[in-house]
């Protein structure tokens, strides 16, 4: 199951920005190969590597072809984009059943091609009959047409969610999962004898308890703060709020 067997094919692209825009997004979600059918300029471009933001690599080892057949030399799967309703009777995909489509298609070894057309006419109606399905992005009926560059994203942004749930591997960053995870995490004994031994220290220097005559004040908060079967993230407030009030009790003195 590799990304890397899914080639991005732009179709006779006219503004060399969104071959760069092109790269970009395929770079940020993994894909790797960039065919260029018959594009009106020839690579490098000013403009194209302005819009790649440093994607260049996927621009230098772009092939340019003479026609999409070359582009779709080897491929097993073929999924043409369309942002217009056809008169051909065609199967139609989603973009995540074109995803997963894929994805499953790459773990049988084999390359898959997703095309793009041009941007004034899209794909003529003989190179869409040349692909197995369409994809169309189910955009605003009124205003259904993406940049090519933007429909590329949302297409690789699909195929980068179904390969990531293809190998269990999480869909959220971690770093902030684990952080919320820990703060969840119900606070330790340990912790929670810390805690009383600063609540009976503040309520002290606050005059509530009297050590003299604790009335057994101590044992009814226990009992309290037990049933609230406290988080970590809980503790630390409620220890931010003990320092802070022990703190100007000393400042008062
Ligand atoms: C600006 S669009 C072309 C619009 C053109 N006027 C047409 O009717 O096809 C350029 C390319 O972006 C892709 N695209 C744009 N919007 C799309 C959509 N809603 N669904 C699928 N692909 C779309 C297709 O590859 C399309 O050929």
């Amino acid at each position: 199951m590799n990304l890397s067997a899914i080639r991005v094919v732009l179709v006779a692209t006219t503004h060399a920005g969104n071959m760069g825009a092109t790269a970009r997004a395929m770079k940020n979600m993994g894909l790797k190969q960039l065919f260029l059918v018959n594009p009106k300029h020839a690579l490098p471009h000013p403009d194209a590597t302005a819009r790649a933001s440093g994607a260049d690599d996927i621009l230098q080892t772009a092939q340019t072809v003479a026609n999409l057949e070359e582009a779709l030399t080897g491929c097993s799967l073929v999924l043409g984009t369309s942002a217009r309703d056809r008169q051909i009777p065609w199967p139609i995909l989603d973009p995540k059943e074109a995803a997963n489509l894929s994805i499953e298609t790459t773990q049988q070894q084999q390359q898959v091609a997703l095309v793009f057309g041009r941007e004034h006419a899209g794909l003529t109606n003989e190179e869409l009959q040349r692909c197995d399905y369409h994809v169309h992005i189910p955009a605003d009926d009124s205003f259904s047409s993406l940049n090519v560059a933007a429909a590329v994203q949302v297409l690789t942004y699909e195929l980068r969610m179904a390969w990531l749930q293809a190998q269990k591997q999480p869909t959220k960053m971690q770093k902030q999962e684990t952080t919320l995870q820990q703060n969840n995490l119900p606070c330790t004994h340990e912790e929670l004898e810390l805690f009383y031994q600063h609540l009976e220290k503040t309520l002290i220097a606050v005059n509530f308890l009297d050590p003299n005559r604790p009335r057994h004040l101590m044992t009814r908060l226990r009992r309290l703060y037990n049933r609230a079967q406290i988080t970590k993230l809980e503790m630390n407030i409620l220890r931010g709020i003990l320092t802070e009030t022990l703190k100007s009790t000393q400042n008062n003195q």
